[in-house]
């Protein structure tokens, strides 16, 4: 009997990396996961060391190839989904950062993003990268590293650096330097990328100052990325499949149909509808994003993008303190017989789609002597609902009507705030017996690329429907919440 396949699958997301072993019907066998340091080193700044982050790619891919030979399998392919927009440099000769990796949600370059808006390149900027000229995407992070510290720009001048999203920079790391890649989902998050004729974008490297020799080259989310150095686990493993996170869990979710919606509840929340081959622009700053690329074939997506909604649980958990762990929130929030008038709104670093504003910032409504800790708690969850309800809003006025939503990451363990989404959105909201669709996804698209899998119909065969949540919620309360949530959100943008 030939030895079982195995997929193996690093999820890089902005709280944890987890890798996880997936059989050759996409069910996951073993999961390695360790949570890493965030770092604020301002107001609106957010942080990651690189080397922490490898270090955790590292030990969790260790284990989940013990666990593989523990159950006597080979591993057909490596699969790399990622946190996206997180940006970094490095030196292509030693592999060393020449700074931390900056990540999605850090403001730091809302002024410089501010200045090019005010000399009216927005619209130039949207129509080539489906994005809007925000602090957000890569392309001004990249330009602010370089102008850190005054050495690096002579030296990204003299082709000594190499700029990446996690995915490429664990690629170079992987290769033992080897490969400079990234896949086309990844490049469409940086601003420098044109989504149409999949290049990167002369006009864009200028206007935002990033020099063409840092950039990595845009493969296939299924392509033959390269092999991993044979020092790092003791064998060599194709690395085959690469997407960032929210692309891949569409992968994940099967998405394949123009139509079909997901949305990824984890530090942030992420929605995304596939529009086949056809690049639709909203009229009301929804993103238009590359789905997946596959054969030379791309395939396209508008996204929703909320900045906070499990960022704000651990908020709760580290900052204030008020739950010992994130699974508390579900019995508090069921513990009350309603929201009693308190909506929080968590715009620690901004707001994102569709507000679009990098300087908001959190605040708290309808506090009276009888509320505590559960009034916060429940606002906190609620506010996720009430985030996504925004979206679909901003969708349906774009004639985007989904019926069904697929639902998945770590917030969605948790009944009573799926429950409350549907009951929020009025939509009938769906749970896989998967929920590591991120992980999914990118173990979807390695075993595609390795044969593991045939096609896309092949993938779609192995979804299933582990919990349907239908809206029960009476129209005038659904109302009267959003209403209240409507002036939360007005105050808040004063
Ligand atoms: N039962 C729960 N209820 C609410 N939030 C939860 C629950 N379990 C986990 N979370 C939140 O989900 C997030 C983790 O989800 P995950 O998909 O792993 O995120 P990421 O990939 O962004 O690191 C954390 O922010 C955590 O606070
Ligand atoms: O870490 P997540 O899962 O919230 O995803 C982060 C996104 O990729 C940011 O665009």
């Amino acid at each position: 009997m030939s030895a079982p396949r195995h997929l193996l699958a690093i999820d890089q997301g902005t709280t944890s990396t987890r890798t996880v072993l997936f059989d050759d019907k996409g069910q996951p066998i073993f999961t390695a996961q360790t949570e890493f340091t965030q770092i604020f080193p301002q107001d609106g700044w957010v942080e990651h060391d690189p080397e922490e982050i490898w270090q955790t790619v590292l030990d969790t891919c260790k284990q989940a190839i013990a666990a593989s030979k523990e159950m006597g399998g080979t591993i057909a392919g490596l699969g790399i989904t990622n946190q996206r927009e997180t940006s970094l440099i490095w030196d292509k000769k030693t592999g060393k950062t020449v700074y931390n990796a900056i990540v999605w949600q850090d403001r730091r370059t809302s002024e410089t993003c501010h200045s090019l808006r005010d000399q009216g390149h927005e619209a130039m900027v949207t129509e080539k990268t489906g994005l809007l000229l925000d602090p957000y995407f890569s392309g001004s992070k990249i330009a602010w590293i370089l102008d850190n510290q005054p050495e690096l720009r002579a030296r990204a001048d003299n082709d000594e650096l190499a700029f990446g999203t996690i995915d490429s920079f664990l690629l170079w790391r992987l290769t033992g330097g080897k490969v400079h890649a990234t896949d086309a989902t990844n490049a469409s998050r940086t601003m420098i990328y044109n989504i149409h004729n999949n290049q990167w974008d002369d006009e864009l490297l200028a206007l935002l100052n990033v020099p063409a020799s840092l950039l990595p080259e845009v493969l296939d989310c299924a392509s033959d990325f390269g092999q991993t150095d044979p020092e790092l686990f003791g064998e060599s493993i194709k690395i085959a499949g690469i997407a960032g996170d929210q692309h891949a869990a569409a992968i994940g979710q099967a998405c394949f149909e123009p139509g079909m919606i997901k949305s990824t509840y984890g530090t942030g929340c992420f929605v995304l509808v596939n529009t086949g081959d056809k690049a639709i622009s909203s009229e009301h700053r929804l993103l238009t994003t590359i789905a997946y690329r596959l054969n030379g074939e791309t395939t396209y997506a508008i996204e929703g993008s909320i900045f906070s909604a499990g960022a704000a649980i651990q908020w709760l958990r580290d900052g204030l303190g008020i739950i010992k762990s994130a699974s508390d929130s579900e019995a508090i929030a069921s513990g009350l017989d309603g929201n009693h008038g308190v909506y929080l709104v968590p715009a620690f670093t901004g707001l994102g789609s569709p507000h679009w504003n990098a300087e908001a910032r959190g605040s708290i409504y309808g506090l009276t002597r009888d509320s505590g800790p559960a009034e916060i708690v429940r606002a906190t969850l609620e506010s996720v609902c009430y985030q996504t309800n925004d979206l679909f809003k901003a969708m349906n006025e774009d004639g985007v009507k989904p019926s069904i939503l697929r639902v998945d990451g770590g917030m969605v363990k948790n009944d009573w705030l799926v429950q409350q989404l549907s009951d929020t959105v009025d939509i009938q909201v769906q749970r896989p017996v998967v929920t590591e669709t991120t992980a999914l996804g990118a173990a979807f698209l390695a075993g595609l690329q390795t044969g593991v899998f045939a096609s896309l119909d092949d993938l779609a065969s192995y979804w299933r429907c582990e919990a349907d949540f239908e809206p029960n919620m009476p129209a005038q309360e659904r109302d009267t919440l959003i209403a209240g949530w409507d002036k939360a959100i007005a105050r808040t943008l004063l």
